[in-house]
């Protein structure tokens, strides 16, 4: 480059100055005209402060103030105040600075200096050992001249000054062509060979360090945090570096196809492994052909499921298909993954039945069943019958006999049969029906039924109506482990404690009266049983319908008389939908609506302090006492309800009397909705829960009323877990007709 008048004029001055040995400098040729270079391209005030900077003698403050008037410059600037400060390196290292071992840096002399050549900044001072030490590995290039000692931040401006010398070999202009390359100068770009070596830029004097040089350890400089920016583009630094690294990882090819399915082609199987691979592909294809074959479908109309089952046991080791709500298992092997849950509802899978011929009365008075293997029961005898009802095993044997049924399934066939031949009713042989008249006086009420939803077979008397399960099928199967019941002491607390607690008796209107949870627990679960059973009898739950287009919403079953809601009469038999006649009133049932009806007295009484006897309106009792001949079952699920209506269809003298309704309700809770009108808008509401009793005589008994919701899930456990009782409510209105 060439240099101004100004800048030979320093060129010459400091040459000058080095040649006197007095000044310390040590300055050579080559230096010199770098530093009178850098000084060219720099403003004069950054000239006057690199000078003042690495000639550290007092001479130099003329030459520096000469050379800057003659590069026409302004001020000299406060040397150190623009150069960016780093790190002494530590004392106790061969290449770090420092005064305090200047006798030891002596001593090795330049042996050891030497031999850390290629490395090592050696420790230089402004005393005249560092001319003797530098003279050789340093080849003149070191700044001596007095130095700021002891601090911990090393300016670029204090090692120029000497504290730090590197190790250099002298200038190189190959570009990193013959010499590996230490960096780029992050100042003026130059690139900077391993013969250059680490320390000030020729070229411009900024630092120029080795990645990673331990020289430019910052510890005890104070970082200033770093910005959010910074921060961002650090990680997304981070980032890219990351996916660099894991580029090969990320973009493995896992091909199945060539592994498994591709077998003879594939070239990176030994034979022993195509083998294994073929067996394998094989053995999958003949169990999943097995367990196509082996399907079976059962269709629980009632529950509303679809059990696909395969072999019961699967013993054959291909294991069964089921799906329920969704989940699939396949296979015995895996029965017990826990995804695979049995229906909870069923005891087991429903089974289509046929019940056979028609049921005639034969010449000796029994009931003939068609005795053929498609005649009977296709059930499981088992699971047909209360067979764990004591009453029931006592029967069986004993009065059954008489009428030729010595076992459970005859006993079966026989009750059913009016049922399924629902469109050519029969007479009841008169020793069946003691039988079953004996029964219910043993609190059964009806027969023995089938428990399945399904129930008897319909399979070829498709006009048979379709039987309905007030109660869920208990949960024994093999599925189904037995929950154990609380024990019956800590039942019996819990339920008198439901009880006590919101039993009450209240008057809602003169002659309406509800006894609030009024019956027990044991009381409700008796009742379920014995609706249960005879709900799925001859008579049994059916869905009634007003016209030819409106359905109720509800399933209905009549004790003692048929009410039909077409010709809204009472009636032996029910023409309307099979002819049935209708079961006799459970005794048990009577006693408890006399007992209510005395209670409601009772509560008349005491509500009109204690002169019931007084108490009468229009000349009549506002509760009647009654005794019921007729109850209407009512089973609605949760979708259920009724509309606002009188009952009015019972006998002239009953109702001019005003002979009550009784009501019990067992099950959810319903909304219950009772007014002048049928208006549903201006009528009350009243919750009726499980065990209460509403009774709605005298001036009451005209009064309009209807169902208008099922609350779900609001039924009591322990009926629950007792009954069996199927989500939704019972309700039994008994009435004389
Ligand atoms: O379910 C009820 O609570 C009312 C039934 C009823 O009103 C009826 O059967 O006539
Ligand atoms: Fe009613």
């Amino acid at each position: 480059m060439a240099l101004t008048e100004a800048g030979k004029w320093l060129e010459e001055s400091l040459l000058n100055l080095s040649s006197d040995v007095r000044s310390g400098l040590q300055l050579d040729a080559d230096l010199v005209y770098n530093l009178v270079s850098y000084c060219e391209l720099a403003s004069p005030p950054d000239a006057s402060e690199y000078l003042m900077n690495i000639v550290v003698d007092d001479r130099c403050n003329d030459i520096v103030a000469e050379y800057v008037r003659r590069r026409g410059g302004g001020p000299t600037s406060v040397p150190g105040e623009t150069l960016q400060a780093y790190v002494k390196p530590r004392e106790d290292e061969s290449w770090s600075a420092g005064s305090k071992k200047p006798q030891k840096q002596k001593a090795e002399g330049n042996a050891s200096a030497q031999k850390n050549a290629d490395r090592t900044l050696s420790s230089s001072t402004a005393t005249g050992a560092t001319a003797s030490q530098n003279s050789s590995t340093q080849k003149g290039k070191t700044a001596g001249g007095k130095g700021k000692r002891g601090g911990k931040g090393v300016s670029l401006a204090e090692a120029s000054k000497g504290l730090v010398v590197f190790s250099r070999s002298g200038p190189c202009n190959c570009q990193c062509t013959r010499h590996k390359l230490i960096n780029n100068c992050l100042s003026c770009g130059k690139i900077v060979c391993e013969q250059e070596g680490e320390g000030p830029c020729e070229y411009c004097g900024a630092l120029v360090l080795r990645e990673g040089s331990d020289y430019a350890g910052l510890e005890g400089v104070a970082v200033p945090p770093a910005s959010e920016a910074e921060i961002k583009a650090e990680e997304f630094k981070n980032r890219l570096v990351e996916y660099d690294r894991s580029s090969a990882a990320r973009t493995t090819v896992i091909d199945d196809q060539s592994d498994y399915f591709q077998i003879d082609g594939n070239t990176w199987l030994t034979d022993k492994e195509k083998q294994l691979l073929k067996k394998r592909q094989e053995d999958e294809e003949r169990i999943a052909e097995e367990r196509r074959k082996r399907v079976v479908v059962t269709i629980d109309l009632l529950g509303r499921k679809v059990v696909m089952a395969g072999q019961e046991n699967g013993e054959d080791g291909v294991g069964s298909v089921s799906i329920l709500g969704g989940d699939m298992f396949v296979g015995k092997d895996v029965a017990n993954v826990p995804r695979i849950k049995p229906n909870p509802f069923l005891e087991e899978s429903p089974m289509f039945v046929d019940g056979g011929k028609p049921a005639v009365p034969s010449r000796s008075g029994k009931w003939a069943q068609n005795s053929s293997a498609a005649g009977r029961l296709a059930a499981k005898k088992s699971a047909r019958i209360q067979h764990d009802d004591p009453i029931v095993e006592a029967l069986v044997g004993h009065n059954l006999q008489d009428i030729g049924i010595s076992n459970i399934d005859e006993l079966n066939n026989a009750w059913q049969a009016p049922r399924a031949n629902a469109s050519a009713p029969v007479e009841e042989d008169e020793k069946f029906a003691e039988c079953r008249s004996e029964m219910r006086g043993l609190g059964i009420g009806g027969a023995v039924s089938t428990t399945s939803s399904i129930g008897p077979s319909h399979a070829e008397d498709k006009s048979a109506p379709p039987i309905f399960d007030i109660c869920l099928p208990r949960k024994h199967g093999k599925h189904n482990p037995v929950v154990l019941a609380p024990s019956l002491i800590k039942q019996k607390q819990t339920d008198r404690k439901e009880a006590l607690s919101e039993s009450y008796n209240r008057t809602l209107r003169p002659g309406m009266i509800l006894l609030k949870k009024w019956l027990s627990v044991d009381q409700q679960v008796d009742i379920v049983k014995q609706c249960k059973l005879l709900g799925t009898g001859p008579g049994g739950f059916y869905q009634p319908q007003y016209d030819e287009n409106s359905k109720m919403h509800l399933r209905m079953m009549c004790l003692g008389m048929q009410w039909q809601p077409t010709s809204r009469a009472y009636e032996s038999r029910r023409t309307n939908y099979d002819n049935a006649m209708a079961p006799p009133l459970p005794e048990s049932f009577l006693r408890l609506v006399e007992k209510a009806i005395s209670v409601a007295k009772l509560h008349i009484a005491q509500e009109s302090g204690g002169k019931a006897k007084r108490v009468v309106i229009n000349g009549n009792s506002p509760v009647p006492d009654m005794v019921p001949n007729v109850c209407i079952v009512n089973f609605y699920e949760h979708s259920g309800n009724l509309g606002m209506h009188q009952d009015k269809d019972e006998s002239p003298e009953s109702l001019k009397r005003g002979s009550p309704v009784v009501s019990f309700s067992v099950g959810d809770s319903a909304e219950f909705l009772y007014g002048s009108d049928n208006n549903v808008e201006t009528a009350e509401k009243l919750v009726l829960d499980s065990g209460d009793v509403l009774i709605f005589g005298g001036p009451s008994r005209m009064i309009y009323h209807g169902v208008s919701k099922i609350i779900r899930g609001s039924a009591p456990e322990s009926l629950l877990q007792k009954s069996n009782l199927r989500p939704g409510r019972l309700n039994l209105t008994f009435r004389e007709n």
